[in-house]
């Protein structure tokens, strides 16, 4: 039997509200679109669990909606379920094939790639990915895997039958991040997830399951990040950045910035020369209000305090929601554990659309001793290969990453494009590249306006052309007779920027695009 395996409830008598009949609220969820169910008794006796299951495989007929039940083969022999759900301490699949009827399914929930693999060699039907979030449903024995941990897993279901949910704090607020994440860099997606307490705890659980529906069908309207690239190329492209400029000098975008108190105000500045209007705005009160008016936000960690770090996974989650986009500055993160452990929190609350960040911040993201940092700066000559370094990178998040430094190596996880435009005063001076995410968060505004995907593939030519209008500028800047270093060259850069021209960027830019099999030793 094919099951549809999108919206998968897993049942829990103990969390429906006082007064709900349990009956009531599972015809309600099936009602409102759950496509199989999972029945979970934990603490019930044979005989009432019994009961229950058979009330439930009988409502689940009538919608026919296959039923199954959780670690009791007996129960799902005697109820003549469709399956059964084991956990990796329940009895092994293969013992529980041979007792069931031929053709049963089986599920086993999983917390790594080695769980998955060892599911995959027993011949399970379906893995349950998790615990994705924390959650107060069942106490966690496992370290949680995270959204960003659930595409390594399904990595291992590439080329076999075996389905896949996501399940663990999964609810209609991160849903879509769930659903956007958890891609593996192979192109695997999920089947479906497991919602518990989102649909049991709620009062109205049709409602709320229609709700969760809208968005798993929704998400087919999100376009893959990396899909459409390949017939980019430097002219292309070039074309389609100064189209972009024009388009922002027209519509004037709001740019939310959370950003740190060294660079605010040169930010700011930097924000209006290009054309668009800033609004720098921390307070988590104001997140959700904001992400309405602005084009898009940007988040930069540069002086994260406890306040700030609210604010940032507020407005982020906001503009997800509104899918609008957001740049991501991990300014310094390797300097502090504080600065690791928000970033890592940020981006398993929101997608981020784009980010950027010196070779020390993306090495120390990933995980990467490559490339050391010293506070905010970069230590040495970078990535021995930027060009793979970049799009593996932006595979594995799932949205455009950005390399600054003398080139800069900007990828969707398929092209790369490599600018070499700039002027070594741009390094020499503090929030270089603090402004360049400015003019990235700018442009993507400009580009993905009414977008239904978190990450579009405009959001490659927002973030290119984010960078090439800064480093042209600066090239024309340096030049002015009156700029003697560091001091003059800032106020130089606005001017110039404002007053930046599209032949000059055409005759300027220096943009090479490498293809999806391209690596940096390669001669194009
Ligand atoms: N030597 C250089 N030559 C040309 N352009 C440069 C040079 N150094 C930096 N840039 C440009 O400056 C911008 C910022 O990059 P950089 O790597 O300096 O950021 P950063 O180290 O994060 O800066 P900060 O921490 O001061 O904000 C990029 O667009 C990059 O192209
Ligand atoms: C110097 C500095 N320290 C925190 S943020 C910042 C600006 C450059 O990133």
């Amino acid at each position: 039997m094919a099951i549809d395996y999108s919206l998968y409830l897993v049942t829990g008598r103990t969390q429906i509200p006082e007064g709900m009949d349990y009956l009531y609220s599972l015809e309600e969820a099936l009602t409102g679109g759950v496509t199989v169910v999972q029945i979970r008794e934990k603490e019930t006796e044979t005989n009432e669990f019994l009961e229950i299951a058979l009330a439930s495989k009988q409502l689940c007929d009538k919608f026919n909606v296959p039923l199954l039940i959780n670690d009791r083969i007996d129960i799902a022999l005697a109820v003549g379920a469709h399956g059964v759900h084991l956990g990796q301490t329940d009895m092994p699949i293969e013992v529980a094939r041979k007792l069931l009827p031929e053709g049963s399914i089986i599920g086993i929930s999983v917390n790594s790639v080695l769980e998955a693999r060892d599911a995959v060699k027993r011949g399970a039907d379906y893995i349950g990915v998790g615990a994705v979030y924390g959650t107060k449903t069942k106490a966690l024995t496992n370290p949680l895997v995270g959204v960003t941990g659930v595409g390594p897993i399904l990595d291992v279901l590439v080329d076999t039958n075996v389905k896949a949910v996501a399940i663990g704090g999964i609810k209609e607020s991160n849903l879509l991040r769930v659903l956007h994440g958890s891609t593996s860099v192979l192109g695997r997606t999920l089947d479906g997830v497991a919602v518990v307490s989102d649909i049991m705890a709620s009062e109205d659980p049709q409602t709320k399951s229609k709700a969760l529906r809208q968005i798993l069908d929704s998400y087919k309207l999100d376009i893959r990040p990396y899909a459409f690239s390949d017939t980019i190329t430097a002219e292309n492209l070039l074309d389609s950045a100064v189209d972009l400029m024009n388009a922002l000098l027209e519509q004037n975008p709001l740019v939310h910035q959370i950003t740190n108190n060294v660079v605010a105000t040169q930010s700011a500045n930097i924000t209006l020369a290009l054309g668009a209007s800033p609004l720098m705005a921390t307070a988590p009160a104001e997140a959700a209000d904001i992400a309405k008016i602005a084009s898009a936000c940007l988040i930069n960690i540069g002086t994260l305090t406890p306040e700030t770090r609210e604010g940032m996974l507020r407005s982020g989650f906001e503009c997800n929601k509104l899918r609008k986009p957001v740049v991501l500055d991990p300014v310094g993160v390797g300097a502090s554990g504080f600065r690791q452990q928000t970033v890592h929190d940020l981006i398993e609350l929101w997608q981020p659309s784009v980010i950027k960040g010196n070779a020390g911040e993306l090495a120390a993201m990933v995980g990467s001793c490559e490339v050391l940092s010293k506070g905010v700066d970069s230590v040495g000559s970078g990535f021995r290969d930027p060009v793979t370094f970049v799009r593996n990178m932006a595979r594995r998040q799932r949205c455009v990453i950005v390399l600054t430094g003398e080139t800069d190596y900007i990828s969707d996880g398929e092209v790369v494009v490599a600018l070499a435009n700039g002027d070594p005063l741009l390094g020499m001076i503090t929030g270089s590249g603090c402004i360049t995410g400015s003019c990235i968060a700018a442009y993507c505004g400009a580009a993905t306006n009414g977008s239904k995907a978190l990450v579009s593939p405009t959001t490659l030519v927002g973030a290119v052309t984010g960078v090439l209008a800064l480093t042209v500028a600066a090239e024309v800047a340096a030049r002015r007779k009156d700029v003697q270093g560091r001091g003059t060259f800032l106020p130089a850069l606005i001017d110039k920027l404002s007053l930046l021209r599209e032949e000059t960027v055409r005759n300027a830019a220096k943009i090479k695009v490498y293809g999806p099999k391209a690596s940096f030793d390669d001669e194009e």
